[in-house]
């Protein structure tokens, strides 16, 4: 990390939505989120938390607004917004024919990262042993571990990680929360999905509901009781499958 004073408003989401066709998989929503902040998007299979996620990344376009990382917009500043950020997708397919340190290694090559440092950090995500084994014969849980290694490889000052608790163990889900707290300890930006909602109200600072691709609430998680707090999303994600009346 650089020796720049911490913003209160690093990553800037302004009246960002997604329409596609005529579905609209987010209405605007305008948010800040503070460097050193974690933030969990929780919320129903197609609330939006995916689409959120992406646009924050870059990787698809608003369909209004804009996002800026310390003030720098995608769309005018790509090159230096990508710098800001590591992006773990929900879904991805490993090419055939490389292994795993290949890929880590291509990434790193990508973001200038000293050599030393690919095999700290496959170290850290536990694939060191794995790291002649092909991408496409890991299991799903050290596909997982290398996606995020990927995104944090280059330790960015913002990790937006989709669903990065997906397919891992009890032993990896506490490993991922110590990381992460590492994480923000050295001043990194977390935004992640999952449905694991004890992943999100043990680690978030700010968890936000999404429900069919609209905002319905905000917790902010350290004013908040966490059994409660869980209860109360619990509540939301019921009624919201139940079927209307
Ligand atoms: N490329 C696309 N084209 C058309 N519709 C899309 C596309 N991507 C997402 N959607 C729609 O946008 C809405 C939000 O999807 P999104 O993937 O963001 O949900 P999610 O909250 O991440 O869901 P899940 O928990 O199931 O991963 C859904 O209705 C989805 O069908």
């Amino acid at each position: 990390m650089d020796n720049q004073p911490f913003r209160t408003d690093m990553i800037s989401v302004s009246d960002v939505s997604k329409r596609y066709g005529g579905h609209t998989a987010l209405a605007p929503v305008t948010l800040e989120f503070a460097q050193g902040q974690i933030v969990a998007l929780c919320g129903g299979n197609g609330a939006g938390k995916s689409t959120l996620i992406k646009m924050i990344a870059g990787m698809i376009p608003p369909s209004t607004g804009e996002v800026t990382i310390d003030g720098i917009g995608w769309r005018r500043h790509r090159t230096a917004y990508a710098k800001k950020i590591g992006y773990m997708p929900d879904d991805f397919q490993f090419p055939g024919g490389v292994t795993v340190r290949e890929w880590l290694g291509f990434y790193a090559a990508l973001r200038h990262v000293h050599p030393e440092w690919i095999d700290e950090m496959l170290g850290k995500v536990g694939l060191q042993e794995h790291a002649h084994k092909l991408c496409t014969s890991l299991s799903k849980g050290m596909r997982q571990r290398l996606m995020l290694a990927q995104a944090a490889v280059a330790k960015p000052a913002v990790l937006l990680l989709d669903e990065p608790t997906n397919g891992l163990d009890l032993h990896w889900i506490s490993w991922f929360v110590a990381m992460m707290k590492e994480f923000r300890q050295s001043g990194q930006t977390i935004v992640f999905s999952t449905h694991q909602l004890e992943v999100a109200t043990e680690l978030a600072d700010e968890l936000i509901y999404i429900h069919d691709g609209k905002l319905l609430k905000t917790f902010i998680c350290k004013q908040a009781d966490r059994q409660h707090m869980q209860e109360e999303i619990q509540d939301l994600l019921f009624a919201a499958a139940m079927p209307s009346a």
